[in-house]
């Protein structure tokens, strides 16, 4: 769904008093100010002007002593416009009723009578907030330049992985892809099947590792009637269930060594045999299988089987991982919010300057999956219309501001004086010895640091322990 276009960003006041209403009017130079009596004249604003920001007063009649009709006015603007930022009035001392407005979503709030500077700049910062946030819609609305559907990338990295499935989908031959979990194995494994001859036939994925061993045959293969215990009827297996289509072997490197020589059998003569049956099933499927293993080091290991690696691994693809695709994070972020946002009927939310920050410097471990759960929670998490680093989990990516040199210089020769006196157990000379300066100059610098104090306090302190230092 586009953005509907702003064409200026107008502010709308709700305030029923036709006094304070002019007052506001003239309040905000050079902005667009429409007004509204009441409710209909709101929403009716609302719809036309479309306006981004919102003064309304929430003592309205039919209820000018009470909050109900502005709190209505809220709910119902927000569903108008989601992202409008909502500044409430209250009367004085009511500040109870303001939190209450807060607690729905309002962005704001100030006390009547009015301050018209500081509502000014309640105002202003509301309007830098609304076109952040739109900023921040309109590149989320951009998705990534991926040549393949459903597939966000933007980093060269990822475009070229992206360019080498374009390159061979069109192709029968068996691909195999590599990388860690969660990278976007499957998805990439669907667009080989989306962009290929066998797009019209079905796309049959089975993850090896996830099925215990002794159920694993008759997944892959079927089983005829009564084949074991429990085969009450005939059942094809997922490779019967590929004909025609693509099937997808995901964690191939777990695939037990009995059947890895089935499958082999399969690669070699495009047949198959159900558990119990005769019957050799000819089937045509392409094969695209992945792996976060090393193939070869399972190999050396004797736990995967050389000609069937050979098989497989006609063609591989490497996916990089997360931390190698520049700012996919980024990208991915924006995309992953703007559906479950969708999802929970939360369409204002953006992410902050400091959610954007933690989100490019996270390491993802995890990588895309790890990346889609954590918007996922924090789109249930954030409760303005802002995500910050926290809802994601992530430690807040804004830097720590630098000391500047002259303090950072101070503090590291505090540490060393301090050091150099402990080491030379209060002696003048030898702290001086190891500090490489002269004894007037470390007396000086113990007197610029504001250590003196401490320094007699030390004196002091030896003086009474016969033991202490006896240099002066
Ligand atoms: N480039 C991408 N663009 C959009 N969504 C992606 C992308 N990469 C991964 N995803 C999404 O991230 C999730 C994990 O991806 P996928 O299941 O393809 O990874 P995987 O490598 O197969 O994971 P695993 O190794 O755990 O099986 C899925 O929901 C997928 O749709």
């Amino acid at each position: 769904m586009s953005e509907p276009t702003v064409p200026e960003p107008s502010l709308l006041i709700v305030e029923d008093d036709p006094g304070l209403r002019r007052q506001y009017r003239w309040a905000f130079p050079g902005r667009t100010v429409l007004v509204a009596g009441d409710r209909d004249q709101a929403i009716d604003q609302a719809r036309r002007a479309r306006p981004e920001v919102a003064i309304i007063d929430l003592g309205l009649p039919p209820d000018p002593d009470g909050i109900s009709e502005g709190l209505a006015i809220l709910d119902a603007l927000f569903r108008e416009l989601p992202a409008i930022k909502v500044i409430v009035a209250t009367g004085n001392g009511r500040r109870e009723n303001a939190l209450l407005a807060i607690g729905r979503g309002a962005h704001d709030f100030f006390e009547k009578p009015v301050d018209i500077e500081i509502l000014r700049i309640i105002v202003d910062r509301a309007f830098r907030l609304a076109a952040l946030e739109r900023e921040n819609r309109r590149l989320s609305n951009m998705v990534g330049p991926s040549p393949l559907p459903r597939v966000i990338a933007g980093s060269e990295t990822m475009l070229k992985t992206c360019r080498t499935i374009e390159k061979l989908a069109p192709a029968t031959a068996p691909v195999l892809l590599l990388g860690e979990s969660g990278t976007g194995k499957e998805i990439l494994a669907r667009a080989l099947h989306d962009l290929g001859p066998r797009a019209d036939g079905p796309f049959i994925a089975i993850n090896c590792g996830a099925i215990p061993e002794p159920l694993l045959e008759s997944e892959l293969f079927g089983h005829e009637k009564g084949a074991f215990t429990g085969a009450i009827k005939q059942t094809p297996g997922r490779i019967e269930l590929a004909q025609g289509g693509t099937l997808f072997l995901d964690e191939i490197g777990d695939l037990p060594l009995a059947l890895q020589v089935k499958l082999l059998r399969f690669l070699q003569e495009g047949v198959i045999e159900r558990v119990g049956g005769r019957r050799p099933i000819p089937i045509d499927a392409r094969i695209v299988s992945a792996t976060h293993q090393d193939l070869d080091g399972l190999v050396a290991a004797g736990r995967f089987r050389l000609d069937l690696l050979f098989r497989l691994n006609i063609v591989s693809v490497r996916i990089p991982p997360l931390r190698e695709r520049g700012g996919d994070a980024v990208l991915l972020a924006r995309f992953f919010l703007r559906r479950f946002a969708q999802d929970q009927n939360r369409q204002g939310l953006a992410f902050s300057e400091a959610a954007i920050a933690a989100l490019m410097r996270h390491g993802w471990p995890g990588n895309v999956r790890e990346l889609e759960n954590r918007v996922r929670r924090a789109v249930i998490m954030a409760e303005g219309q802002q995500i910050e680093a926290a809802d994601l989990d992530l430690a807040d990516g804004a830097l720590a501001p630098l000391p500047d040199l002259r303090s950072a210089r101070r503090e590291a020769e505090r540490e060393a004086v301090q050091l150099a006196l402990a080491r030379a157990d209060g002696s003048m000379v030898a702290a001086a010895k190891l500090l490489g300066i002269s004894r007037p100059t470390l007396y000086a610098l113990i007197d610029s640091l504001g250590l003196s104090d401490d320094v007699r306090a030390d004196r002091a302190a030896d003086a009474a322990d016969p033991s202490g230092p006896d240099e002066p």
